[in-house]
């Protein structure tokens, strides 16, 4: 406890000695206690807009502010040419790591230790820890495979450049650095101001530029979805500004926003979860759970066919910052609302099924592109059929049917021991919960087609595809009569 304070009363003499301001309404606390190490919390009640700390860019570490770069100025070009911006500031962060003193020494120093701290990223849970988290699809995007292929082209860096104190970088320490990387680090707009900004001018703002950054004391805050009341911004000067945007009362926590993510997403990136679930929850339906049920009433290789067809035919028809159709998987989320592309997609193989039954259809372009039109204006006008709120229906039960039982209860406001297992829990119900809830099909509908939504006769639009596609047989017969 005494080590935790003295390192805490350290940092805060690093932060006033590099000139970084901080409201003397906050103070940083220690919050072991409930798991989530150290936080700032408010001593008086703060209003919106008021300023919680300002911090200038020589503070900050990064690619182009940093030890190593200080100590080998001939590497800073080749700092800067690296193509990914991780690799940069994995290099930097050991350097300084390995560094015994430099400028940050206090900074590091209440960071996570690389020996004695307990990392709960995904990336450290072992399989059977992991398993516990089934059958949830954030098993699919944890990339430790990735990890590895970073790791060899770092280490092939190293040697290239001839970095003798990295020489011996360990798998482990380089998944420490790149956890606390995406755990801590910042995108930093390079030159922007926070005010007299042309909003109007589009292009403008897509020229600017981040830098992937540590930002001390910024850094400090934890994050809550539902919490959130503080965010960076810059003033005049470029220095970088922590600012209220909602109410603060005394004793309470300052919280940033680490990005709209659900609980398995701050699980697998920050190692915690929010115990009573996350504002942005999502369930995912995997595209597999979609063929399998489309597979009864049409063969699973016409399927397949099909949702290939459906591929060629989106990327031909859609603009090129739309979704793709056919995806690994679907967002439901605990709002009630889905990905639209999911709607587009039930819809569309639900009329190929149909169809299917009255006249054996043959996975062939044209015609496949014939129908994608029609389910594409049906949607678009706020319209779906009978037949696709129940094949909907049935696609999110099979989905919710594949959670444990412990999914279903309610949430615990704590965490128990083993807090992994804990946390996996909660995971669960936070799917589970969000899949449930986007079986209320007109709310999800509505907020998804962004309006109420009427559900039409299948036969209907069956007959107005079939009679469509007659007349134009009928014409091309008769344009080929005519030649
Ligand atoms: C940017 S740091 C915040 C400062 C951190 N608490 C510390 O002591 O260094 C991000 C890490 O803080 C922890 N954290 C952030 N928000 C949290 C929360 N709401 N509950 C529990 N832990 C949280 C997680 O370990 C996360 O990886």
């Amino acid at each position: 406890m005494a080590d935790f304070s003295a390192r805490t009363d350290k940092f805060i003499a690093f932060l006033q000695e590099n000139d970084v301001t901080i409201s003397p309404k906050l103070q940083i606390a220690d919050l072991r206690a409930a798991n989530q190490g150290r936080g700032i919390i408010a001593l008086e009640d703060i209003e919106i807009d008021e300023t919680l700390f300002t911090i200038p860019r020589t503070v900050l570490i990064n690619s182009l502010n940093n030890s190593l770069v200080q100590d080998q100025p001939e590497l800073a070009d080749k700092l800067a040419g690296l193509e990914n911006e991780w690799d940069a500031l994995i290099l930097v962060l050991l350097y300084e790591y390995k560094r015994k003193e430099s400028k940050w020494t206090d900074y590091f120093n209440v960071l996570p230790d690389l020996d004695t701290f307990e990392f709960h990223e995904l990336l450290f849970w072992n399989d059977e820890q992991l398993s516990d988290l089934k059958p949830s699809l954030v098993l699919d995007r944890i990339g430790k495979d990735k990890t590895v292929e970073m790791y060899e082209r770092l280490v092939a860096i190293v040697n290239q450049w001839n970095l003798e104190e990295l020489k011996g970088m360990t798998m482990e320490e380089f998944t420490k650095i790149a956890t606390i990387i995406m755990s801590y680090s910042f995108d930093v707009a390079q030159g922007t101001e926070d005010e007299d900004e042309d909003e109007d001018d589009e292009e403008e703002e897509e020229e600017v530029e981040y830098i992937k950054s540590m930002v001390p004391l910024a850094d400090t805050l934890n994050a809550d979805t539902h919490l959130n009341n503080a965010i960076l911004t810059y003033n005049k000067n470029q220095d970088l500004v922590m600012t209220c945007i909602k109410p603060i009362k005394k004793g309470e926590q300052v919280y940033n926003t680490y990005s709209d993510h659900p609980n398995c997403e701050i699980l697998r990136r920050y190692g915690y979860v929010e115990t009573t679930g996350s504002k942005y929850d999502f369930g995912e339906i995997p595209l597999t759970l979609i063929t399998s049920h489309f597979s009864k009433s049409l063969s699973e290789q016409l399927v397949f066919d099909l949702l290939e067809i459906i591929t060629e035919i989106s990327q031909e028809e859609q603009e090129d910052d739309e979704p793709e159709v056919v995806a690994e998987s679907y967002d439901c989320y605990s709002s009630k609302e889905v990905n639209l592309t999911f709607v587009f997609l039930i819809q569309l193989v639900t009329i190929i099924a149909l169809i299917h039954k009255q006249e054996p259809i043959t996975a062939d372009i044209q015609n496949i592109t014939r129908i994608y039109k029609k389910c594409y204006q049906l949607v678009e006008s706020k319209k779906v059929t009978t037949e696709f709120v129940k094949n909907y229906t049935e696609i999110l039960q099979a989905r919710i049917n594949e959670y444990p039982p412990i999914a279903k209860e309610p949430y615990d406001k704590e965490l128990k021991e083993p807090l992994r297992k804990s946390m996996a829990e909660v995971v669960l119900k936070s799917e589970y919960q969000s899949l449930s809830n986007c079986l209320d099909v007109d709310a999800t509908l509505a907020n998804t087609l962004d309006g109420s939504v009427k559900t039409i006769d299948d036969d209907k639009l069956i007959r107005n595809i079939l009679k469509k596609r007659s007349n134009e047989d009928i014409s091309s017969n008769a344009k080929r009569t005519k030649n």
